[in-house]
């Protein structure tokens, strides 16, 4: 499937397409009881793609009661795993015998080109399912230290209804990230996507449907963050929210607990990620490719992009000039053209967002230059201190910032001069450095001589601002979804003494 088709043939299918008009509740085609649509366009060209209902706190309500009405007859929370196991691996060949439709339809509504969302998004969404699928039946619970005259047993229980408010920058494959372990888990959902990119979760809740979730189960409710997103957050019976997104909106999502009935929060918020270049690097290649997919890619906009590059004066130069001329391979243009890698950013007030950060008198080394009111091409600043708003915001968009250092240890001190903590990378020859720099740098993910967020099997999120209470990915995201319970058993029995 991640063979890339040319573009007529995505243009063909962009034409086709039958795109979802309604959001899903209780297994059915719902509209919101207001009555009100919004329009979703293509950032591309700003053609409206479709008209979608505009729910509000009502439709929360409604979604919910359907929720918890089949979470509580136990018809997906109480199946054998193994029965969950299978209808999710249903939906995985489901949606790979779509692949083509999702990776066109994700293009079209958020302005990511077809070269990332049919090699990445899509078969990733797909992978992310499976591996949730498979582990379900796989994880124990556990019996604790006990007396012979006791036992004790701490067993998972599915945490509930569980409301998931999404960003719009992955947006197939964050909705796999919680549908992933929250279904497996046996959960009962309630989602809202990004008002901007909603169209690929509701044809996944179709999806899902065919292969057998069943109705009420997952239900995906479309609208904006006021109206829908804080109803969900302060519901008072949604058990717990997980959320993608900014800080600023994560922090909210606290409130709203707080005010409302303490749900489990789970937040996975910015990032301002650092990549360390040593001096003792051996494959300059390599890691100029590393640094400009890890900038550039998704154009930017993404929670774990590299956004500071802190690289050793010595090695500085000869990077870089490795580093444009990759980055002079990133065409920027048309998402539907799988040339192309580099699409318009996501909506118009971003582009205003990320456009403010250029022609501020930072000196350009690479880029700088924005088109259309859409598009801004791969871009790469000289920062003289971590001080600049270049160097301390979530710009989100692809504008790499460059730091220069003469030590390991001002490269740590500077990484660390953030308020947040979700990725970092390290690039040197020695492994040692590597390790301790590792060590000492505070955020959820470290990769070393890669760019990356690690696989399946490892958990995401972040440490200060970056996150709250929990992660995405690996069997740790199952933790989120789920409960301990203790179940105590006094085994004393004057008949059975001797035994
Ligand atoms: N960590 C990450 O992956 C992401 C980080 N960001 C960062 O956030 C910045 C702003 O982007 P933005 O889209 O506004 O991010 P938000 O965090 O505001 O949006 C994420 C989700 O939260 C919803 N939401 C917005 N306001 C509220 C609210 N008051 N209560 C409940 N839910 C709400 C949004 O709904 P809706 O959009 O439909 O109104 C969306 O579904 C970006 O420039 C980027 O820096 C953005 C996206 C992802
Ligand atoms: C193939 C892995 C893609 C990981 C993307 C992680 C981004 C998360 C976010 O922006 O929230």
């Amino acid at each position: 499937m991640s063979e890339l088709l040319t573009k007529t043939a995505y243009q063909q299918l962009a034409q086709g397409l039958k795109l979802p008009t309604q959001a899903i509740v209780n297994g059915e085609p719902y509209v919101a009881a207001c009555g009100a649509t919004f329009s979703t366009s293509n950032p591309a060209t700003g053609e409206v793609l479709a008209q979608l209902p505009a729910c509000d706190a009502q439709d929360v309500d409604v979604a919910v009661a359907a929720a918890r009405a089949a979470f509580d007859d136990g018809r997906w929370s109480r199946q054998h795993p193994t029965a969950r196991k299978h209808v999710l691996l249903r939906l995985a060949e489901l949606m790979e015998a779509n692949a083509h439709e999702l990776a066109v339809m994700e293009s079209l509504d958020s302005g990511k080109t077809v070269f990332d969302t049919q090699t990445v998004d899509v078969p990733e969404t797909i992978h992310c399912l499976r591996w949730h699928a498979e582990a379900i039946d796989k994880i124990y619970d556990q019996v604790a230290p006990a007396s012979n005259q006791h036992m004790a047993m701490v067993v998972r229980e599915p945490i509930g209804v569980v409301g998931l408010v999404l960003p719009w920058n992955f947006p197939l494959l964050m909705l796999a990230w919680k549908i992933g372990p929250a279904l497996a888990a046996g959960c009962s959902l309630v989602v809202k996507p990004a008002a901007e990119t909603s169209l690929t979760a509701l044809r996944v809740a179709q999806l899902a449907l065919e292969a057998g979730v069943p109705a009420g189960v997952l239900n995906v409710i479309t609208g904006s963050g006021s109206a829908v997103g804080e109803p969900i957050g302060r519901h008072m019976d949604v058990d717990a929210v997980s959320f993608t997104g900014s800080t600023a909106t994560g922090r909210r999502f606290l409130k709203y607990a707080a005010e409302s009935n303490l749900k489990e929060v789970v937040l996975e918020l910015g990032g301002k990620n650092p990549c360390i270049v040593m001096d003792d690097v051996t494959d300059l290649d390599a890691v100029a490719a590393h640094i400009v997919n890890g900038s550039f890619w998704n154009m930017g906009q993404n929670c774990s992009a590299i956004s500071r590059l802190i690289v050793h004066k010595d090695v500085k130069q000869a990077l870089l000039q490795k580093v444009f001329k990759l980055a002079d391979a990133w065409r920027v243009g048309d998402p539907l053209d799988p040339e192309h890698r580099v699409g318009p950013l996501v909506s118009p007030a971003h582009f205003a967002k990320v456009k403010s950060f250029l022609g501020t008198g930072e000196k350009v080394l690479y880029g700088g230059k924005t088109s259309d009111e859409r598009y801004v091409e791969p871009t790469i600043l000289d920062i003289e201190h971590n001080g600049v708003r270049h160097a301390r915001e979530e710009i989100f968009g692809p504008i790499l910032a460059v730091l220069t250092v003469e030590s390991l240890q001002e490269a740590v001190a500077i990484a660390n001069d953030t308020e947040y903590g979700l990725t970092a990378s390290v690039f040197t020859a020695n492994g040692t450095r590597a390790l301790r720099a590792a060590r000492a740098i505070k955020a959820g993910t470290v990769t070393i001589n890669a760019f990356g967020e690690g696989d399946s099997t490892t958990p995401f999120g972040g440490y200060k601002q970056s996150g709250f209470g929990g992660r995405d990915k690996s069997v740790h995201a199952h933790d989120q979804y789920t409960q301990l319970k203790t179940i105590w058993l006094d085994l004393t029995d004057n008949e059975a003494a001797n035994i």
